[in-house]
């Protein structure tokens, strides 16, 4: 039987998702949907879909996921092949502005609303650059993953870093190697994380430090989609990554650029450890149906 799904598209830094609202849990979509809505040529067009479920009608066995009962809503998100991912750091403040704009959830200036994740809880609340995500914390393999690239002349290493989901993060020599970049071509890693990881390139900025903020430009090729314009995700876990190579002066604040805009990272001390939290835009472009088989 067919469905008319309401849909609202958005974008963070040009990561886009088509998100609608399923309170009950009852819209499943298939794997094959996701794919379709996702097409940009034969659907929607989209990095991603997410789906606005209360957390207590998500699927069972997957409330097990969430660790704080507080969060009301839960961000089921899929990425365009359809495949399941646990966080995403764009999507989840496009998700605030969904839930916000269409009367699911409020949040006012100075006000917290706990989203619920694949990845655990995450505070989310405004900013001045939009909505600002306790994105958690973090942490590093004991292995260092070789990652090859279509213009590598040999593998690199890369530095694996889970923020909730997994990425690899390379560094490469300059702009002009960054901009040159085929990202068509699936980077390579080896060995072969099992579940697969987004894969970031970066160019540290020059010079690094400016003001006490240190400067990043970053393309990324995620799990499950290709290239995309932005990642919130890596974006954090880029900024952890030069960190670590820099040293002990580096600071604890970072500007990230990518090829959909900017967003800032801060590292800061929580009772668990160290969190990241991740700010920067979120809107909504337009609201629409489609009829799905
Ligand atoms: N674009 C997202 C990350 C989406 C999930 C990712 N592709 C994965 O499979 O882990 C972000 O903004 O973080």
């Amino acid at each position: 039987m067919a469905v008319t799904l309401h849909f609202s598209k958005g974008h963070g830094t040009g990561n886009d998702f088509i998100l609608f609202a399923d309170p009950d849990g009852s819209l499943e979509l298939t794997t094959a949907q996701v794919q379709v809505l996702c097409d940009r040529h034969f659907g929607i067009g989209a990095d991603g879909v997410i789906r606005a479920v209360r957390s207590e009608n998500i699927l069972p066995g997957a409330s097990s996921l969430l660790d704080n009962p507080g969060a009301e809503w839960f961000m089921d998100y899929y990425n365009a092949d359809g495949s399941i991912a646990e966080m995403c750091g764009n999507g989840i403040r496009v998700y605030a502005e969904f839930l916000t704009r269409s009367g699911l959830a409020e949040l006012q200036h100075g006000e917290i609303l706990p989203i619920g994740t694949r990845a655990g809880v995450r505070d989310v609340q405004r900013s001045e650059l939009g909505y600002q995500v306790d994105m958690g914390t973090w942490w590093t393999a004991d292995d260092e993953p070789l990652v090859t690239a279509r213009s590598f002349k040999v593998a690199r290493p890369g530095l694996s870093i889970d923020v909730g989901n997994p990425h690899v993060v390379v560094a490469l020599s300059d702009d002009a190697e960054l901009d040159a970049l085929d990202l068509n071509y699936v980077p390579v890693i080896e060995p072969e994380p099992a579940g697969g990881a987004n894969v970031e390139f970066v160019v540290p900025g020059v010079p690094l430090v400016r003001d006490g903020v240190g400067h990043i430009r970053m393309r990324v090729h995620e799990r499950g989609v290709g290239e995309t314009m932005s990642c919130g995700t890596g974006t954090v876990a880029a900024a952890l990554a030069i960190r670590h190579w820099a040293g002990d002066r580096a600071p604890d604040e970072w500007r990230v650029e990518v090829p959909g805009g900017e967003v800032l990272v801060r590292m800061f001390e929580a009772e668990d450890g160290e969190h990241l939290s991740l700010s920067g835009p979120a809107e909504l472009v337009f609201d629409g149906e489609i009829s799905l088989a």
